[in-house]
């Protein structure tokens, strides 16, 4: 069994578990539920956007821990200062040290900056949850859905008012997905095998149409990268462990910001 496959197979099982616990009607009751979700392509597409979607992110599975002892609280005030298009915070506890009170941590602080639910969704239950704790944005990877069950989440997290980040590696998964005014993602990580290479993002995006906000993600650590990767289409740029391996994410993240071309 391929790491992503682990954990798709322990994500169904947490949900599983946690659908027993919390009733939906309480989730629909909370006071996040009636915020107005700010919008990741409004940030993304404004003039002077940094494009940057900056990561709090404690491990992987690919590098182990990354930092153990920056708070959210800090890093979000630092991001937000570095002037980031957007934070993204993964709340997988079991394989990346997250949880769901960090996004709620961060969505008591700001309400200026969209935030995207970094997680494996597998069950419509989490996209509720995510409206519940305060995200705007949620990630949806073709690598572990179906065609059917993209097209359906999608759905629900727009009838929710929450945008959706579509995650994609290779041709394949991109042809799951209705490409009408999207905003995809493309991982230069190889999540079965953690392999790196930014080809990914250049190959695939001549494929995807203008009326589409293209996001490059993963192993992004070089402000002249950036700049090359605009120059192929790409408004959104997603960075952890460039930032969250230093003692000061937010201060990295600025400087990195400040590089860009
Ligand atoms: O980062 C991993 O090791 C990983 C392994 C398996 C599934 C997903 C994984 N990462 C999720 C991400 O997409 C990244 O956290 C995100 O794109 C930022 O990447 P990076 O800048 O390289 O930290």
């Amino acid at each position: 069994m391929n790491i992503l496959d682990k954990i798709i197979a322990h994500k169904k099982q947490e949900v599983a578990q946690l659908r027993k616990e919390v009733q939906i009607e309480k989730l629909v009751k909370s006071p996040n539920f009636q915020r107005t979700p700010l919008s990741l392509k409004k940030s993304l597409l404004s003039i002077g956007s940094t494009g940057i979607i900056a990561e709090f992110k404690r491990q992987s599975p690919s590098k182990g821990i990354i930092n153990d002892k920056a708070t959210i609280e800090d890093v979000t005030n630092g991001y937000l200062d570095a002037k980031v298009a957007a934070q993204s915070i993964l709340t997988d506890a079991h394989f990346f040290g997250g949880n769901i009170l960090d996004v709620m941590k961060a969505r008591a602080i700001q309400d200026t900056t969209p935030i995207l639910r970094k997680d494996f969704i597998v069950d419509g239950f989490q996209i509720v949850e995510a409206k519940a704790i305060g995200a705007d944005v949620i990630l949806l990877i073709a690598a572990c859905l179906t065609k059917e069950e993209l097209k359906n989440y999608g759905k629900l997290a727009a009838d929710l008012g929450l945008e959706v980040l579509y995650e994609v590696h290779n041709q394949e998964e991109l042809d799951k997905i209705e490409l009408d005014n999207k905003i995809i993602g493309i991982n230069n990580r190889n999540l079965k095998t953690f392999e790196v290479d930014l080809e990914h993002s250049i190959e695939l995006a001549s494929k995807i149409p203008d009326s589409c906000i293209k996001v490059s993600e993963s192993g992004l650590n070089d402000p002249r990268v950036i700049t090359g990767l605009k120059e192929y289409g790409f408004q959104g740029f997603l960075i952890g462990e460039n930032f969250m391996k230093t003692e000061n994410p937010g201060q990295a993240c600025k400087e990195f910001i400040d590089q860009i071309g």
